[in-house]
Order: structure tokens, then sequence, then C-alpha cells
């Protein structure tokens, strides 16, 4: 028999809407949707880019994935399971490290932090952090605290913590929107690397179309708000790693350019 169920980190998302009430003083008020019948499946091991203006709603259902936020209505899963709560299978990398980072740890005791509250032996831990710590390039820095990074750094730090619980997907809310150019391009390119060696399914949000291009295998544009929809999906049918100098990649960028541009003016892109 044909087995049609989806894969555990495949994100199945239909008619998903995110609405509130507008109450005003002596009226019922009237319902503002912020995304509105958003239909999207995003398969398990896939690199997914969410691009839109600011405002429009990107960060609200990378939120609603995350369980953080609840739906109003439609239906979102992840495999078979409806999402009504965070869950151990997705991590959210947020733009801010600082919030996110204990100042009182070290780096390596960030690292570490969920493991040890998940009571895994201490041999066991270090080697995971050790693994970690490496791979986003912190090697020779575990013992400073997070006051003594940089901005850059501390987004490392972040990244390695996420990826040492092992979280089988990873949301990220424009991680990297906060460094500065040279920061961000060499983030870009562990990040692509580090999705690659891991085969995690990544759903990545940002306003930036070349960092879109970087790094999507797919690349959804969402209209202004409200009421915001995914107005199209673009493949990128280019190879890792991407040289954003190539041609074939600006061509999609002005593509997606105009698109974005006629979204902006509120047009309809043909
Ligand atoms: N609880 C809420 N009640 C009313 N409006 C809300 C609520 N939460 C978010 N919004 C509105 O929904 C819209 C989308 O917000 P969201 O943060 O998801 O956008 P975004 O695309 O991630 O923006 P940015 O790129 O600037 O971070 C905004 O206009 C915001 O003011």
């Amino acid at each position: 028999m044909l087995n049609t169920s989806p894969s555990p980190n495949t994100i199945t998302i239909e008619r998903l809407n995110k609405s509130y009430s507008d109450v005003k003083p002596g009226s019922s008020g009237s319902l503002h949707y912020i995304i509105k019948d958003i239909d999207l499946v995003v398969k398990g091991g896939e690199f997914f880019v969410l691009l839109g203006p600011s405002g429009c709603g990107k960060s609200t259902l990378l939120n609603m994935i995350a369980g953080f936020v609840s739906k109003t209505g439609g239906s979102l899963r992840v495999g078979n399971d409806e999402v009504d709560k965070p869950g151990k299978e997705r991590a959210v990398v947020f733009q801010q490290a600082d919030s996110s980072l204990f100042p009182w740890l070290t780096v390596r005791q960030n690292v570490e932090f969920g493991l040890k509250m998940k009571k895994m032996p201490k041999d066991q831990r270090q080697e995971i952090s050790d693994r970690y710590i490496r791979l986003v390039g912190l090697f020779g820095h575990e013992s400073k605290f997070p006051r003594e990074l940089s901005g850059g750094m501390k987004q490392r730090v972040q990244l390695a913590r996420v990826l040492a619980n092992d979280p089988a997907i990873l949301l990220m809310d424009e991680p990297f929107g906060a460094l500065d150019a040279m920061t961000r391009r060499i983030m870009q390119k562990e990040l692509s690397q580090i999705w690659r060696e891991t085969g995690k399914t990544v759903i990545f949000v940002t306003h930036d179309i070349q960092e879109a291009l970087l790094l999507g295998q797919r690349i959804a544009v969402m209209s202004t708000g409200p009421n915001a929809r995914i107005s199209s999906i673009y493949q990128v049918p280019i190879g890792y790693p991407r040289d954003p100098a190539s041609p074939s990649l600006n061509e999609l960028q002005r593509h997606i350019q105009s698109h974005f541009d006629a979204e902006l003016e509120g047009g309809m892109y043909p």
C-alpha cells in the first residue's frame, strides 16, 4: 500500500488565519486579519525562505509555526500533529541573541544548557558542545561570557545552542538582521553549510532578497498586510555554495525585486 503520511518534519499549512478583534467602547468591534488563508507545504529537509516587507506578518506566521502564537482559523501540522504549543522538534533563532543567552553563563555553559536540563552526562554534553562550538567557529572562546563577545559571536552562540539540542526544524526570524555586512555574509555561509550537513528543515524569515537567494531552495513572497498571504513561491534552481555575483542569481533577484516592488505599491504582479 502507498504510504501517504508526510515526513515527521514536513509542515503543512491549510487556510491558516490570524485575526484579532478591534473592540471599541460601545461597539462589538470588527475583525482584522494579520494573515489570511495561507496554504503552504514545507517539506522535511527543505530550506524555505519567507520574504516580505516589514510588518506584513512574517514573524506572526513563524511564531504560529513555533507554537508561540495561536491560530484563529485553518490548520497547521508538523508531520501529522496539529501545532497548538511549542515542541522540542522546533527551535527558534531570534534576531537579537542578547535576550536568549544567559549573561551569567559562559559560551560553553550556554550551549550545554538544554542538554544539562535533559540530565545528559557531562562527558556527552561536552562532546556535543565541542562539536557545535567548532561548527560555528567559536573554538577558543568557550570560557567567555556573553558580555565579552561581539554581536556576531553572540549570534553564533545562540545558533550553537539551538543546534546542540538537535531540533529537526529550525525557525529563524531575521537571525542576521542586526549584524554588519561582513559578519552577516560569514554567518550565511556557515548556516548554509550546517543545513547541508545536518539535513534539518529550515524556515528563514528575511526582508533581504539577496539573503533569500543565497540561502533558500524556495522563496515565498508575502503580500503586504493586513490580510497578508503568500503571493508567489519561487524555486531557486542553483546549487550550493552560491555565488552572489552569478548571472542566474542576479536575474532571479531582478525578477523577485520587481514582484516585491509591485507588492509594496499595492499593485498586482503579472
Ligand atoms: N496581537 C496583535 N494585535 C494586533 N496587531 C498585531 C498583533 N501582533 C501583530 N500585529 C500586527 O500584525 C502585523 C504583522 O506583524 P509581524 O511582526 O508579524 O510582521 P513582520 O512581517 O514580521 O514585520 P518585521 O519585518 O517588521 O519584523 C503588524 O502590522 C503588527 O502591528
